[in-house]
């Protein structure tokens, strides 16, 4: 996988016992990069002009031309910026009633920021400080410069992928500003995902979704769903002796590359050690329709099923704790 001469090398990168293969780095024009979407199998793709019209987005630009509205800033003590779900947390509602979340402590902390305090504590940002993280969605409290920028993306070339996959709509972009060394730890999301990379340098490390008994997502109702309990560089095997098992593959995104996260992959991504820090635009689309389903089920889909499972019995029997009891009931000595 790449090389000194691609502007980064192997100490950059986190060290983990993972067996991981190289994704396809494909040429835009290549039929391949179809084949492979059309097969929910990611692909970096190379040479397109996506978001060529940012390429200009460095940090003073970006402060010039941004506007003046706030910014949500992940703010973490180390180096793991873990999604949370607010809604799942147990709160307080207005009439002194609780919803039906759970005790739980948010590892990092939102806030909302100006983008010159974000630019200014990434500039002065020393080991040892917080860390932050800027994961805005895209809207028009942007400046005009931005969104003249947004609007000379190459629209063509998405467009035509959403229309041969059949995706549905683009939901959202969201721009993203990490420093060196920052990582989002393993995840899934629901939405099918072209990930341009922009500035910098990001490690996108991927797992098929048959992976999912081996990555320990957190049950769906808490914070972290969709998230893997497992810490990868300190696994604990006593408590997912699956993950020793674990195979995946990874790529070094450079800037001007798209990568095709498939919906229902798994993802971890880091911006590369002692690197410079880094830009991203994701575009995050509603999958389409499922057409003919064919057997044995694919095992996105199976996710799927497992994920309305879950929701369904949690539903009925209220307390999470009754599930493991009442699934053993069902499987263990009639369908093992
Ligand atoms: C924002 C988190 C992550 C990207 C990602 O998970 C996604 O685009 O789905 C990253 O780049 O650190
Ligand atoms: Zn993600």
């Amino acid at each position: 996988m790449g090389s000194e001469k691609k502007g980064w090398d192997y100490s950059q990168l986190r060290k983990y016992d993972i067996s991981l293969e190289q994704i396809p780095r494909l040429d835009y024009q290549d039929p391949k990069v179809d084949e492979l979407m059309a097969e929910n199998e990611p692909v970096v793709i190379t040479g397109s002009k996506l978001v060529k019209s940012a390429e200009k987005w460095n940090l003073d630009y970006l402060e010039k031309h941004m506007g003046n509205g706030d910014f949500t800033v992940f703010i973490s003590r180390n180096y793991k910026f873990k999604y949370y779900d607010e809604k799942k947390i147990l709160q307080k509602l207005p009439n002194n009633e609780t919803n039906r979340g759970v005790e739980f402590t948010p590892p990092t902390k939102m806030v909302e920021m100006k983008l010159p305090e974000f630019i200014k504590r990434l500039k002065e940002w020393k080991r040892g400080d917080e860390r932050l993280y800027l994961q805005q969605g895209l809207n028009d409290t942007v400046g005009p410069a931005i969104v003249r920028d947004f609007l000379k993306f190459d629209w063509d070339f998405c467009n035509s992928i959403q229309k041969k996959q059949n995706w549905g709509p683009l939901t959202s972009n969201h721009l993203l500003i990490g420093m060196e060394g920052n990582v989002t730890p393993c995840h899934y999301d629901e939405q099918q995902n072209l990930f341009a990379q922009v500035q910098g340098y990001k490690r996108c490390i991927l797992f098929s979704p048959d992976q999912f008994d081996r990555l320990y997502p957190h049950p769906v109702y808490h914070p972290h769903d969709r998230q893997s309990m497992v810490d990868f560089e300190r696994p604990d095997y006593s408590k997912f002796p699956k993950f020793k098992d674990i195979k995946g593959c990874e790529t070094v995104m450079e800037p001007g590359d798209v990568l095709y996260i498939p919906i229902y992959w798994w993802h971890q991504v880091e911006s590369l050690m002692r690197g410079d820090h880094t830009i991203t635009i994701n575009f995050w689309y509603k999958n389409g329709p499922t057409g003919p389903i064919t057997y044995p089920l694919k095992s996105h889909h199976k996710v799927a099923v497992m994920r309305n499972v879950e929701k369904m019995l949690l539903e009925v029997l209220h307390d999470p704790k009754e599930i493991p009891p009442l699934m053993r009931a069902l499987v263990l000595g009639r369908y093992t």
